[in-house]
């Protein structure tokens, strides 16, 4: 068993994974993943975004292929090792929000921290300062209930945030929030990310958001794609019989190429 390049915080190496029902998510991917990197995994819906940020982080293990946190490998811990490392080295944020509703909005937040053995005081302040960046500082002491959806992601994002873990894995962390809402929380969370050289795992299909990363990689059907940008293409004469003026120079295209 060969270990990852150093300079790599997380390393995967050749993941496949079958769904039960037989559908098949992963194909054999292959990443590494930089020290304090933003790094987005892009593609259309279905693409396998959410398996691949399942499989890296150790909530599911890979039928095939190696999964490594630092000198670590993952995919040969058993399941209170892996739930272990995620408690206290991951954090992570869901497409929808989910938070404990019989505990305020406060106490969500700083829940992972005390899980970490972190004090109630200590949990609180930290929670506390990270509810004011999110713009939900006023909210501390509602239920989830009374919040809208919106505010609800931000309070799980928070919580992915105060515990500064090594990673974060954000699946679509902004599909909740309005198109307003959406540039001011991914700044707010990739600033956070940097300024605290938290490494993050952004699974997106916006080109917009996949855009906050330092590095993309692609997804096409449980596999790495390139996008080749071809140039656009120059017709040499005037425009055709039937097409209309302006439409001669066709738009730059673009095709995927599996890796
Ligand atoms: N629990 C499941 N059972 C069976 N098949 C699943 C399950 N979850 C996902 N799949 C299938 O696995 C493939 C990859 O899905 P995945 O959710 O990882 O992709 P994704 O890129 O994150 O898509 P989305 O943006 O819609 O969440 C798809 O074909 C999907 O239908």
């Amino acid at each position: 068993m060969e270990a990852p390049p150093d300079n790599n915080v997380l390393w995967a190496r050749s993941l496949h994974f079958t769904h039960r029902d037989g559908s098949p998510a992963l194909g054999g991917v292959s990443l590494g993943v930089r020290e304090s990197e933003i790094l987005a995994v892009s593609g259309p819906r279905g693409s396998g975004k959410t398996t691949l940020l399942h499989c890296l982080s150790g909530l599911v293990p890979a039928q095939h292929g190696e999964v490594w946190f630092n000198s670590m490998p993952v995919h040969t811990m058993g399941p209170a090792a892996r739930e272990r490392l995620r408690r206290n080295r991951f954090g992570w944020i869901d497409p929808v929000p989910v938070l404990v509703p019989e505990l305020n909005v406060w106490e969500n937040a700083a829940l992972p921290l005390m899980l970490r053995g972190t004090s109630r005081r200590r949990a609180k302040a930290a929670a506390m300062e990270w509810l004011e960046r999110l713009d939900v500082g006023d909210r501390a002491h509602s239920r989830p209930h009374e919040l809208t959806q919106a505010e609800r992601q931000r309070v799980c994002i928070t919580r992915a945030l105060a515990p500064a873990p090594s990673i974060l894995f954000a699946d679509e962390p902004t599909a909740p929030l309005h198109r307003a809402d959406r540039a001011h929380v991914l700044r707010t969370l990739t600033t956070a990310a940097r300024s605290h050289g938290i490494t993050v795992v952004l699974a997106t299909h916006e080109a917009e958001t996949a855009a906050l990363a330092d590095r993309k990689v692609e997804l096409l059907d449980g596999r790495r794609v390139n996008t080749v940008h071809l140039p656009p293409v120059v017709e040499p004469e005037g425009p055709g019989e039937n097409e209309p003026e302006g439409q001669a120079e066709s738009q730059g295209t673009a095709c995927s190429l599996s890796v």
